[in-house]
């Protein structure tokens, strides 16, 4: 699995007009008043499993109806989560894929949505509307005991394509308490890069230890019995902006 400069020779759309992560400039951003607050509901009984895919951890949500969904904000209709994962880096210095004026954080959780006026995530993965990401940053701060239900699996799903069965986890535990954000059109960070994400980045980051950043770094981009592969650094660096604007829900 090559490195983030190879990916545009299998999928030239690495190069593409509306690519992510960037980087946001919050002097930049234009706050938008038409802009609604994010209307995010989730149910824990949706929650089905926590798996190591071999580029980062997944948790996976059943998405057969809308009782896990991201209404109002910049989108228009329902979309249902699907799952949600981490990027992170080697050490507390990096592992952001979105920056604030340059400002990397140890990780970002990206929650995914897909639009429910296409029949299914895989139909709706590739068209322009048909997913939206809710990305939060996290800072080293105290610790996160809802972040630690989940590292508490890791141990059982350390290595690519190990999977546990993970239940009633509430994702909203996750979000910051203010979700103010900003908005823009962008892709998928990893191949196949669609360009299909609009992108609600918050504003506020949730708080982790350095003692559970480490515990993420644990986890192993190589399968059971290959040589060990420890899973760090698993961002895609910012992309050109060309000439997208980035809206903020606040002033
Ligand atoms: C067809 C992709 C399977 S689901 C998925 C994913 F696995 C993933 F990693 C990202 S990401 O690009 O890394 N983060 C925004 C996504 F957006 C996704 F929708
Ligand atoms: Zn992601």
């Amino acid at each position: 699995f090559p490195g983030p400069q190879k990916w545009v020779e299998n999928f030239p759309i690495a190069d593409g007009v509306r690519q992510s992560p960037i980087d946001i400039v919050p002097g930049q951003a234009s706050y938008d008043a038409g802009l609604k607050p994010l209307t995010l509901k989730y149910d824990p009984s949706t929650c089905l499993d926590i798996l190591n895919n071999g580029h980062s951890v997944q948790v996976t949500f059943a998405d057969d109806t809308d009782s896990s969904s991201l209404t109002d904000g910049p989108i228009s209709g329902l979309y249902r989560l699907k799952q949600f994962h981490f990027h992170w880096g080697a050490s507390d210095s990096k592992g952001s894929e979105h920056t604030v004026a340059g400002t990397k954080y140890p990780a970002e959780l990206h929650l995914v949505h897909w639009n429910t006026k296409y029949t299914s995530f895989s139909e709706a993965a590739s068209k322009p509307d048909g997913l939206a990401v809710v990305g939060v940053f996290l800072k080293i701060g105290g610790e996160n005991p809802n972040l630690q239900k989940l590292l508490d699996a890791f141990d059982t799903i350390k290595s690519k394509g190990k999977q546990t069965s993970f239940e009633n986890f509430d994702p909203s535990t996750l979000l910051p308490g203010c979700l103010d954000y900003w908005t823009y059109d962008g892709s998928l960070t990893t191949p196949p890069l669609y360009e299909s994400v609009t992108w609600i980045v918050c504003k506020e980051p949730i708080s982790t230890s350095s003692a559970q950043m480490a515990k993420f770094r644990t986890l192993l981009f190589s399968a059971d019995g290959a040589a060990q592969d420890c899973m760090v650094d698993n961002y895609r660096p910012p992309q050109p902006l060309k000439g997208r604007t980035v809206r903020a829900s606040f002033k």
